[in-house]
């Protein structure tokens, strides 16, 4: 059996996620963390000043984290003092912060970090690579939407497509929304929206003369990223003690 505490419980994903734990054969949630106490379908939800204690006697063998980054660095640090392999969601890390996670986890405990857990967009991110390899001398923009609570923008994973860019394209400059005059260079034009209850869509833009490409996904429901994050705790437990993409979950 591998016991599972969830970092961020009472969220719009700790409890989806809470959800297909319970409903997961050979995984058991046992307890979370969240700012309010509580209780998730029959187990404790404690404070982040109890996070030691909650993993001292429950002995989880996965803390899973959706919570937002300032908390995240500092339940990774209560993870890797407890010995607990890690599946981190939580997405708007500075590179100062990826840095010291980086430097808690490898050697102390398997982590699987990924900024999407859908297998979709996992397969989506290889898709970007493809065409823009192919598709060189094309501009490039790219969007994302996201319901109106999100705080972090752009995206992680919007933020992960512009990586994978850089890497097959050289670094281009980012130019995050348009205003007034200006000429188009040979940047890579950012986009964001926020409103109602979109789940998450994120697209890339190839545009040439006479034709664009468009390579986009869609999720419709956060189960899909709930029950990816369910599949790499399954899978992370027993790891090598470094950090992992869902990429190495889904051996893609
Ligand atoms: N990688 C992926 O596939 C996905 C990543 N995400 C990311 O996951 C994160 C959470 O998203 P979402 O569930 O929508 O957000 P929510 O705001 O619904 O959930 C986050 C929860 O964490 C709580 N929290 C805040 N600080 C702490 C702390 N120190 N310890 C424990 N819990 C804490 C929040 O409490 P309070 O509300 O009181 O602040 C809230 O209940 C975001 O960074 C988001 O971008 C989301 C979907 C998919
Ligand atoms: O906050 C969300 O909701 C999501 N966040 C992740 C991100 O920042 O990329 C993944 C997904 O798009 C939903």
């Amino acid at each position: 059996m591998t016991k599972i505490v969830i970092a961020g419980a009472l969220g719009r994903m700790g409890t989806t996620i809470a959800r297909i734990v319970d409903e997961s054969p050979g995984l058991e949630l046992v307890g979370g963390v969240d700012i309010k106490e509580g209780t998730l379908l029959g187990t404790d939800v404690v404070t982040p000043d109890r996070i030691d204690e909650l993993l001292q006697s429950r002995r989880p063998d996965v803390l899973i984290d959706f919570t937002v980054a300032d908390a995240a660095v500092e339940n990774i640090k209560a993870a890797t003092r407890n010995g607990v392999a890690l599946v981190v969601g939580t997405t708007g890390f500075s590179p100062e912060q990826r840095a010291v996670i980086e430097e808690a986890v490898v050697g102390t405990v398997p982590a699987v970090i990924s900024s999407n857990y859908s297998v979709g967009v996992n397969i989506f991110w290889q898709l970007v690579r493809q065409a823009a390899r192919m598709l060189a001398d094309y501009d490039v923009e790219v969007t994302e939407a996201h319901h109106r609570y999100k705080k972090d923008a752009p995206s992680g994973t919007a933020k992960t497509i512009l990586e994978i860019l850089d890497q097959e394209l050289g670094s281009r400059e980012k130019v995050y929304g348009r205003e007034g005059m200006s000429e188009r260079k040979d940047e890579i034009g950012v986009h964001v929206i926020r409103g109602g209850d979109i789940v998450g869509d994120h697209s890339v833009l190839f545009a040439g003369n006479y034709e664009c490409i468009e390579v986009s996904h869609r999720a419709y429901d956060r189960a899909v990223f709930a029950e990816g994050a369910v599949r790499a705790a399954a899978w992370v437990h027993g790891k090598e003690k470094r950090i992992h993409s869902m990429q190495d979950v889904l051996g893609i």
